[in-house]
């Protein structure tokens, strides 16, 4: 690391922020599971057709009503409990929090229906992290004014009011995202497989 390099903490540490939905939980596979299960005879969309973060919006394109059954599905008790982790997340993210000058931070939106969802992501945090992650845990519908050197997140578009947040979104590939066209200068991680250690290397120089 360069000896000049503060990072946007000014310590010196770099400081990632990793989304939970769509980049550590499987938040598509386990909403597709789900709606299929409650509405067998309704419609659906298959991952491979998915397109644009709003799966709700989707589902109302495909029939109007269908977009208020999607909203059913992550508003029930146990949706976001019962979420898979992505392969090779909970690993990633142990081995990355363990890191000599690196903190990590788990920064996601909870849904506006309070009932089950906060409650359940830092459930599913102490379930498949481990209690110590707890404190690591920032629940907020803004992320542009959360400090960061990185966040690494599914979102195309992340906006808020802070016009110039401090970290790089490195875009996370999903089955809603993949096909989308970049600009030139945004960085994707195609998965966790993918080289994530180099983007932290890289920020550190
Ligand atoms: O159609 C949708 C799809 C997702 N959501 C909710 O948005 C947030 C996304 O959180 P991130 O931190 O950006 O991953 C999540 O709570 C989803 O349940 C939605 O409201 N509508
Ligand atoms: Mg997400």
């Amino acid at each position: 690391m360069s000896s000049s390099w503060s990072g946007s903490s000014g310590s010196g540490r770099l400081r990632v922020l990793v989304d939970m939905d769509g980049v550590l939980a499987d938040f598509e596979g386990g909403f597709l599971r789900k709606f299929r299960s409650r509405f067998p005879a309704e419609p659906y969309v298959p991952l491979e057709d998915r397109r644009g973060f709003w799966v709700s919006a989707q589902y109302g394109l495909l029939r109007g009503d269908l977009s208020e059954k999607a909203i059913s599905i992550w508003e029930s008790q146990n949706f976001f409990m019962d979420l898979d982790p992505l392969p090779g997340a909970v690993e990633a993210i142990k081995e990355m929090s363990k890191m000599e000058n690196t903190d990590v931070f788990l920064c996601t939106s909870p849904i506006k229906h309070y009932h089950h969802c906060p409650y359940e992501k830092y459930a599913w945090v102490e379930r498949h992290l481990g209690p110590d992650f707890l404190a690591q845990v920032i629940l907020t519908s803004d992320k542009t004014v959360v400090t960061g050197d990185l966040l690494i997140d599914d979102k195309p578009d992340i906006h808020g009011v802070e016009a110039r947040p401090a970290w790089e979104h490195i875009l996370f590939t999903a089955c809603h995202n993949k096909h989308q066209d970049l600009d030139p200068a945004q960085r994707r991680l195609q998965s966790w497989g993918d080289d994530w250690r180099a983007i932290l290397d890289s920020k550190r120089q």
